[in-house]
């Protein structure tokens, strides 16, 4: 049987793409893309056939609605069609775009050329099926705050790069790879990557292989913290964490026991409501929250151990 998928377009007005990508994620979405069109946004969303029937879809109509009228905005319109496999990877890709996140990054799709110059890192991506085109704000926080992380060098460190290279890193939750990517190319010396989507998995191996990651700096495996742990040499020096606030809470004991009394952490997927009760979870497991970074209705929240 061909691979056919839904593709699924809402118009809608701009303030309100980031709660639509965050519906169609939840929603099963494993690609999303957006263009403005005048003065409204168009917001794609892809997942295969078998997983959502016409009532989930009415559903799904129903959330969009309801999400509107909380924040006072017109109600946004849900077209749907099935396409195959071949129309959906190369729609979407039609409408992704090399994209510049914090100082350092640039985002650049695979199948499309590099820039000329630049003194950016570029992470070249095809994430497939998975998650992180660096389009959504909880992955964009991650990037920043793995950037910053980077830049501070305490001034009792006299080799910089010695002190960056040693810096081993857990990414939990790993979708395209996009975390470990960006931390690799920021100067860690090797990072663990997981995902409980072996579709992930095999996204970051790929993604790793199109930025010509050396494969003795990156261990991936299908699972989460348990596998992760086992995999491990000692613990880590830092962790990045993208998933959502209710399965960062459900971790954080199993994160700290990777943990050195010196591991930082980046926690994103959190929704500026459910801050508090992430801060809460890690406070009662040993770690202090240093910031809160805050990208529309989005947090990430940095930590350390001590
Ligand atoms: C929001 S995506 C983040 C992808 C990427 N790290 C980024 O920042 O763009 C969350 C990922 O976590 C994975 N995931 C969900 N629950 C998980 C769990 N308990 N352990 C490990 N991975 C999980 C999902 O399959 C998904 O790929």
């Amino acid at each position: 049987m061909a691979n056919t998928w839904w593709e699924l377009q809402i118009l809608c007005e701009p303030d309100l793409e980031e709660s639509i990508f965050w519906r169609l994620e939840s929603f099963g979405c494993r690609g999303t893309a957006s263009e403005t069109k005048e003065n409204s946004c168009l917001v794609r969303g892809y997942l295969p056939q078998f997983q959502a029937q016409l009532l989930d879809l009415a559903a799904l109509s129903l959330w969009l609605r309801q999400d509107a009228l909380c924040v006072g905005l017109s109600v946004p319109t849900l077209h749907w069609q099935i396409i195959d496999e071949e129309d959906w990877s190369t729609s979407w890709k039609q409408h992704w775009q090399p994209q510049e996140i914090g100082d350092r990054f640039l985002i650049n799709p695979a199948w499309l050329p590099l820039p000329i110059s630049g003194d950016r890192l570029v992470i070249k991506l095809d994430p497939g099926v998975a998650f992180g085109t660096g389009a959504h704000a909880t992955t964009q926080l991650c990037l920043e705050s793995l950037e910053m992380r980077f830049a501070q060098v305490p001034p009792s460190f006299a080799d910089v790069n010695a002190q960056k290279n040693d810096v081993v890193i857990a990414d939990i939750g790993c979708g395209s790879g996009i975390l470990s990517i960006g931390a690799l190319l920021l100067g860690a010396k090797k990072a663990y990557a997981v995902d409980t989507d072996p579709l992930a998995v095999q996204s970051t191996n790929s993604n790793c292989i199109l930025n010509d990651i050396n494969a003795e700096k990156i261990v991936t495996a299908q699972g989460s913290v348990d596998v992760l742990a086992k995999l491990l040499e000692k613990p880590v020096d830092g962790i990045v964490c993208n998933i959502l606030a209710d399965v960062i809470i459900e971790l954080v004991p199993q994160m700290s026991a990777i943990a050195l009394p010196t591991t930082w952490a980046i926690f994103s997927g959190i929704l500026l409501e459910q801050s508090k009760s992430v801060a809460d979870a890690l406070e009662k497991n040993g770690w202090v929250v240093a910031t809160l970074w805050r990208r529309q209705e989005w947090c990430c929240l940095n930590v350390r151990r001590s």
